[in-house]
């Protein structure tokens, strides 16, 4: 599968780069970077520490698209909304892990996704998924009105979205569990004079600081006992082969908007 990677010169990008050169089924088509950037016109192997693989890191998303059969988008949301709008002109497979879009991102990619299958999670490894699914099961579990539920998350000093979209993506399952709504539900920062805290909602906490590459955990809260579900990233390499599962698992299936739970058969 020729798989083209945008942002390639990102911290996932280069993970990407990597990871799609330790795969038997996908090879680096192509690479692109945004207008200006140092990274135009450099070999993406060499860019990625792993030696020339003669594809030069491009600015121009269109023509390399017209040659790929699937995109790796790890960027931020106003450049993933726009790839969404060409890797749905191309047909062709895009794998989505940038976090942070807003709901009027998410609305533009659901219309992407009718023209071309889209998977998209704010975690693609396996580990985090498998977490999800733990979560939903517990909350589902534990009385809503005995157990209070926080999620917890560390993220290296250069990340700007907060929670992170693994944070949310745990809440939402959390909230699956419970039957609920996680917006209605959440209650993500706190400051002052807050008051008691109210049964039933879901609450955030981000912590930022050093190179920490993501830490997570679901506390379940009860009167004399907590359960406490976690999963530590020690390398981007989790993330980059999941996105290369995810595109492989794509390539050739219905258009739709998909999650990396559907892909690793965890729905
Ligand atoms: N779902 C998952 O499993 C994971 C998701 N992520 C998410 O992935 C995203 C990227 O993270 P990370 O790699 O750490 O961030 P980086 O800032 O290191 O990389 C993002 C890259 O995208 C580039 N970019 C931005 N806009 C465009 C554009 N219009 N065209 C081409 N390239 C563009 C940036 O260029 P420039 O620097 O010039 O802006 C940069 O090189 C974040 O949203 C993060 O939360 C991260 C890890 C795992
Ligand atoms: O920005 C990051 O680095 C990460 N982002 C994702 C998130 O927002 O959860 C996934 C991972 O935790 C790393």
């Amino acid at each position: 599968m020729r798989l083209v990677v945008v942002g390639a010169g990102g911290r996932m990008g280069q993970a990407l780069i990597r990871a799609i050169g330790e795969s038997a089924e996908a090879v680096l088509s192509g690479a692109v970077e945004r207008q200006g950037s140092a990274a135009i016109g450099r070999d993406a192997g060499e860019l990625a520490g792993v030696g020339s693989l003669g594809v030069i890191v491009s600015d121009d998303p269109l023509l390399v698209f017209a040659q790929a059969d699937g995109v790796l988008d790890f960027t931020s949301p106003a450049a993933t909304v726009e790839f969404a709008g060409y890797a749905a002109q191309a047909h062709i497979a895009h794998v989505i892990g940038t976090t942070g879009c807003s709901a009027d991102d998410d609305a533009k990619i659901l219309a992407a996704a009718r023209h071309t299958a889209i998977v998209k999670s704010g975690n693609m490894s396996l580990g985090v998924n498998l977490l999800a699914a733990l979560v939903e099961q517990a909350a589902r579990a534990l009385p809503a009105a005995d157990f209070d539920i926080e999620v917890l998350e560390m993220h290296h000093r250069h990340k700007v979205d907060a929670p992170s979209g693994t944070a949310l993506l745990l809440g939402d399952a959390a909230a699956k569990g419970r039957a609920v709504d996680l917006n209605e539900n959440s209650v993500r920062s706190r400051d002052g004079h807050t008051g008691a805290r109210e049964a039933g909602t879901i609450g955030f906490a981000t912590l930022r600081g050093g190179s920490v590459v993501g830490e997570h955990s679901v506390i379940l809260a009860g009167a004399g006992e907590r359960i406490a579900l976690g999963h530590m990233a020690e390398d981007r390499s989790i993330f980059a082969r999941g996105a290369v599962r995810a595109a492989l698992w794509a390539r050739g299936r219905k258009s739709g908007l998909y999650s990396m739970r559907d892909v690793l058969g965890l729905a």
